[in-house]
């Protein structure tokens, strides 16, 4: 299940999102593009994880359908969560770190893609339940 009920009837949603770290530790940053919810923000890799799907099986998938990334579970390692009130549902949000993946990331759904170092994320504005997630980044690399 991919979503659950709140008691005042907000629903939560499992989103699962990826730091994934070069050989410099930078961090791979996407933003979201024009058209759809937080458009022109700055966003972790990932998506909904589906219905019979782990948070780890949905990160490979998105991984290789977002841009183009091969990994396996194995080499996703969590590092610390989200949980975040947004008007319409509250997002629930594990964030995993993959150093060992496979090719070069592409935009593949029309996304600008940017390496940052997590010193300089504060100039990337993200989602409002990123910003807690930014510290830890930072204290890991
Ligand atoms: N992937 C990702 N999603 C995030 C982050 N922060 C954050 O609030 N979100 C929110 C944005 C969306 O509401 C949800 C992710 O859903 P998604 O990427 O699968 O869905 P979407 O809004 O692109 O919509 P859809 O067209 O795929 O249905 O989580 C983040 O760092 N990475």
């Amino acid at each position: 299940m991919s979503e659950a009920m709140k008691e005042d009837g907000k629903r939560i949603l499992l989103v699962a999102a990826c730091a994934l770290v070069d050989a410099d530790g930078r961090v791979l940053l996407s933003q979201r593009p024009p058209g759809k919810q937080l458009a022109g923000l700055w966003e972790f890799p990932g998506g909904k994880v589906e219905p019979g799907e782990t948070p780890e099986e949905t990160l490979v998938r998105e991984l290789l359908e977002e841009i183009g990334v091969e990994t396996k579970t194995a080499c996703l390692a969590p590092l610390t969560f989200a949980s975040h009130s947004y008007d319409d549902f509250h997002l629930l949000m594990p964030l995993y770190v993959c150093r060992r993946f496979w090719g070069t990331p592409q935009p593949r759904e029309g996304q600008v893609l940017k390496w940052v170092r997590p010193l300089k994320m504060r100039d990337y504005p993200m989602p409002p339940a990123d910003a807690p997630l930014i510290p830890f980044l930072i204290d890991l690399l």
